[in-house]
């Protein structure tokens, strides 16, 4: 079997008394979406955070693509990228500024010219050609969202971490956001993890769903895997059952 694009082992975060995340260990294959759900305070966003490098872990380690992300991230940042409704671009940047800033940043190829269609060929793609000019501090929540998307996909990651992708956004525009994304996936082999709260956009999307809860990994599988051990038709009645605690049999504990 090929190496798994992330590879997490024992991976700890400690905020002074409190464990964010603890000693938790997955592996994406590639080609995979990976959905991490839980509760608030489950521990998503913080292991994101750690596989991005935003955070340092208190212990444990990560790989992704085959590098220690905590020695040598550099050589596989510029192959990944994330998008998250808790970072906000700048706002008083246009769109188009924006997405320029960040396509120089990511060293797109073809210099000013090469950025300049990558931004308009994004922004086509992801649907905010029409807001190119606006101040991004000016547009709508779910019109951030899909800025925030398309700012993620400049650089053709191959690794895609995103903290709830579809947040904000009206259904029609969530659906379409998620078809955009399988599509994404099937046409460059992309791996991606996502945090989600939406159980229908994990059934869709992820062949693993990652339950966390308390910052530990409680259950795993893919969807059909947990709707069968819990003994459940959707996945929104196996989360509350490991929400709630409540067991249907099964494998006691998998997070290993
Ligand atoms: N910078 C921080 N300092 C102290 N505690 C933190 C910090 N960041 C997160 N925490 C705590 O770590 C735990 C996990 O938080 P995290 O944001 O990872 O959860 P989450 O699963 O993403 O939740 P949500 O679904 O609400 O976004 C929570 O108890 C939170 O209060």
């Amino acid at each position: 079997m090929s190496q798994p694009v992330i590879k997490v082992d024992h991976l700890t975060k400690r905020f002074g008394a409190i464990t964010a995340v603890d000693g938790i260990g997955f592996a994406v294959p590639a080609g995979t979406v990976a959905g991490l759900l839980g509760g608030n305070g489950a521990g998503k966003t913080t292991t994101i955070s750690m596989l991005l490098g935003l955070l340092l872990p208190t212990s444990g380690t990560i790989e992704v693509l085959g590098e220690d992300m905590l020695r040598h991230r550099h050589r596989v940042l510029p192959r990944m990228n994330f998008s998250s409704p808790y970072v906000d671009l700048p706002h008083r940047l246009t769109v188009a500024e924006n997405l320029t800033v960040y396509g120089h940043l990511y060293g797109l190829a073809g210099g000013l010219s090469g950025v300049r269609r990558r931004v308009a060929e994004i922004a086509e793609a992801l649907d905010v050609a029409r807001f190119l000019k606006k101040p991004t501090g000016q547009l709508s929540a779910g019109q951030k969202t899909r800025v925030a998307l398309a700012k993620a996909l400049l650089n053709r990651p191959d690794v895609l971490l995103l903290d709830e992708p579809t947040a904000s956004l009206d259904p029609d525009t969530a659906d379409w956001i998620r078809t955009y994304l399988e599509t994404y996936r099937r046409e460059t082999g992309a791996t991606i993890l996502l945090a989600s709260h939406n159980m229908l956009e994990v059934e869709r999307l992820c062949g693993l769903v990652l339950m966390m809860r308390g910052g530990a990994i409680v259950d795993r599988g893919t969807p059909a895997e947990l709707l069968e051990r819990y003994g459940r038709d959707t996945l929104e009645d196996v989360f509350l059952d490991i929400a709630r605690d409540r067991r249907r049999g099964g494998v006691a504990d998998a997070a290993e």
